[in-house]
């Protein structure tokens, strides 16, 4: 406590800002009162003097009463600002902040530091917001030709895309409305930056029930009203997105190496642009294809770098996949925050995500752009690799978003996987076998199926456990809720190393003493559905995976009488 209080006097900036400038007033005084005496002082000064003194003592009594507080919120801060620097570093908004301030808020207690700082927070939080308006009122005076990604944010259109996005992703704080605008860093004379957030269609999402559709735009899940708990059928509630404006850009990803797939993509961008005047973007890749087939194809946007796909969320209405699971998957990893709804077509062998047939493309396309149509949210798993987790808790590499799954496997080793696994601070086991699988709903049909876990709609919000091929007879797999947050550990002690791969790629080794931290992401992926979520995750299981398949049993033989 003594040891916080003295790094952050020297640490911190405001409030010690607000310190020192106190300390200096009190000394001013003081000097002031050192001074000799004037000849011929009359009742006035003395008076003056007695008022002086006052004041001094207020300031001390003032300045040492803050300084433990201050010193509690200096801590607060230096932790928060560690995460958001590390949050803006990764190019990612407030999801990570959210996250560790949720786990850190639910740790405190009155007779720990951060039951102290939950006090002081609104007024911190006060103070952010406080900081982050003046920025903005300050640098939204005149424009003057610099259309970096900072100064886009003062565009009405941008800060109330911003604003919503935030609201969005963490509630109704909304602090960090500007920062995946910001973290961005495209270059100014990107022509994509220069007409982007002015395009953008809004929509409305309404939620419907059994079949009766209803204009609820609000989803409140609990309800206490008069002492009286009740709960909104959630996970029964059917979402319909219904278009405000008219969508105009869409994202066309596709499959690579598939010749089926670029004739059909060639097809596509042709019909958009000349019967609905769309905008259309490709991957560079498919522009060059596009390109190759025709010099008439120049009307088709692409990016140059990776670093632009950050912003195409704030630019682009609808994707459109064409190829199986893995193209979905592959949009999905394309979007760091906020995700535009997807148009998955099927162009693969299995197809759980990919509801439409690229036949009737022009007919599905149609009835999606005039809306409203169901969608599925399908949350994703936001996970963090923490290196030797004991030494350096806050700082991990880069997040990764799955939409699948995270697996820990003992990858070449030949040694038993030994991970140690809680859930926010309680043990939840150590898996001993081949490694573990932590799952979303919309992975339960992929990988977490094939080693022994449940089969969970889409639209069921929970985190699925589990494990593959453990070495023991009674571990069978769990679902946990979807606001734990799950930390999987390499013990000092493993004989081995582990191996995280995320939705089947990019595998991260992971050392003994290195974490892997997994909780749901805030911006899920609303993929469109061909009849409601439903109906089309009880199709993909029927015809993908022939589930419960078996020839109805004769009336003829014995029966009860
Ligand atoms: N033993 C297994 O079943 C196994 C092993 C490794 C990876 N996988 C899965 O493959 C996924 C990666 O897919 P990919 O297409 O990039 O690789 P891929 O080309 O190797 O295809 C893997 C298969 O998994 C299917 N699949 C993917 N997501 C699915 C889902 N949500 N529900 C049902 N089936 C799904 C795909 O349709 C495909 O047939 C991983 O996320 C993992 O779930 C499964
Ligand atoms: N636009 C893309 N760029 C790079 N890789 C992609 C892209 N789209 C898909 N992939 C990758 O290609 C692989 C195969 O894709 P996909 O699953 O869509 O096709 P498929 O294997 O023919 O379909 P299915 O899995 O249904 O048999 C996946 O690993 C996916 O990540």
């Amino acid at each position: 406590m003594n040891k916080n209080k003295g790094d952050a006097s020297v640490s911190c900036s405001q409030p010690e800002n607000g310190l020192i400038d106190l300390f200096n007033s009190e000394k001013a005084v003081q000097e002031l009162l050192q001074q000799p005496p004037v000849q011929g002082i009359d009742d006035h000064l003395i008076e003056f003097s007695e008022a002086l003194r006052t004041v001094a003592k207020a300031l001390r009594r003032v300045s040492e009463g803050k300084a433990s507080a201050q010193a509690e919120a200096a801590e607060w801060k230096r932790k928060y600002e560690l995460e958001r620097a590390r949050n803006l570093q990764l190019e990612r908004k407030g999801d990570g902040i959210c996250t560790k301030l949720q786990s850190w808020w639910t740790q405190a207690s009155p007779d720990n530091a951060m039951g102290i700082i939950k006090l002081i927070f609104p007024c911190i939080l006060c103070w952010e917001i406080w900081k982050e308006q003046n920025r903005r009122e300050l640098s939204s005076g005149e424009h003057n030709g610099d259309y970096s990604a900072e100064n886009l944010t003062n565009q009405p259109m941008m800060c109330n895309e911003a604003r919503k996005q935030s609201e969005r992703c963490c509630g109704k704080h909304g602090i960090f409305s500007h920062e995946v605008l910001h973290n961005g860093e495209i270059d100014s004379d990107t022509e994509m930056v220069n007409n982007k957030f002015m395009r953008k269609a809004s929509f409305k999402l309404s939620w419907w029930c059994k079949g009766e559709k209803s204009d609820q735009h609000k989803h409140d899940i609990v309800s206490f009203e008069r002492g009286n708990i009740t709960t909104a059928e959630r996970s029964s509630k059917q979402i319909s997105l219904k278009w405000e404006s008219h969508p105009q850009t869409v994202l066309i990803l596709t499959k690579p190496n598939s010749t089926s797939v670029r004739i059909l993509c060639a097809d596509m961008v042709r019909w958009l642009r000349e019967q609905k005047k769309m905008e259309i973007f490709v991957e560079p890749r498919v522009k060059v294809e596009l390109m190759t087939e025709s010099p008439n194809f120049d009307f088709v946007q692409t990016w140059k770098d990776d670093k632009e796909t950050l912003l195409l969320h704030t630019n682009v209405d609808l994707v459109v996949t064409l190829g199986g699971d893995g193209t979905v998957l592959w949009a999905a990893s394309l979007f760091k925050g906020p995700i535009p709804p997807v148009v998955p077509f099927s162009l693969g062998s299995l197809g759980f995500m990919t509801p439409f047939h690229s036949e009737q493309y022009r007919e599905c396309l149609d009835s999606i752009l005039r809306g409203p149509f169901s969608i599925t949210l399908r949350h994703r798993l936001q996970c963090h690799v923490i290196r030797d987790a004991a030494k350096s808790e806050y700082e991990s590499e880069e997040p990764i978003l799955v939409l699948n799954e995270v697996t820990i496997d003992r990858g070449i080793s030949s040694f038993l996987t030994n991970l140690e696994c809680y859930s926010d601070s309680s043990f939840v086991t150590c898996v001993q076998g081949d490694g573990l699988i932590l799952s979303t709903t919309s992975g339960s049909t992929a990988y977490s199926l094939a080693a022994g876990g449940s089969m969970v709609h889409p639209q069921v919000p929970g985190i699925l456990f589990t494990p593959i091929c453990p070495h023991s007879l009674s571990f069978r797999p769990l679902i946990l809720p979807e606001h734990v947050t799950l930390r999987v550990q390499v013990p000092f002690n493993s004989r081995g190393h582990a191996w995280a791969s995320f939705d089947g790629k990019d595998r991260k080794q992971l050392a003994p003493g290195d974490a892997l931290v997994v909780s749901m992401a805030p911006c899920p992926v609303p993929t469109a559905c061909q009849v409601d979520s439903t109906s089309d995750f009880l199709r993909s299981i029927h015809e993908g995976l022939h589930w419960n398949l078996r020839k109805t049993q004769s009336f003829e033989g014995p029966r009860d009488l």
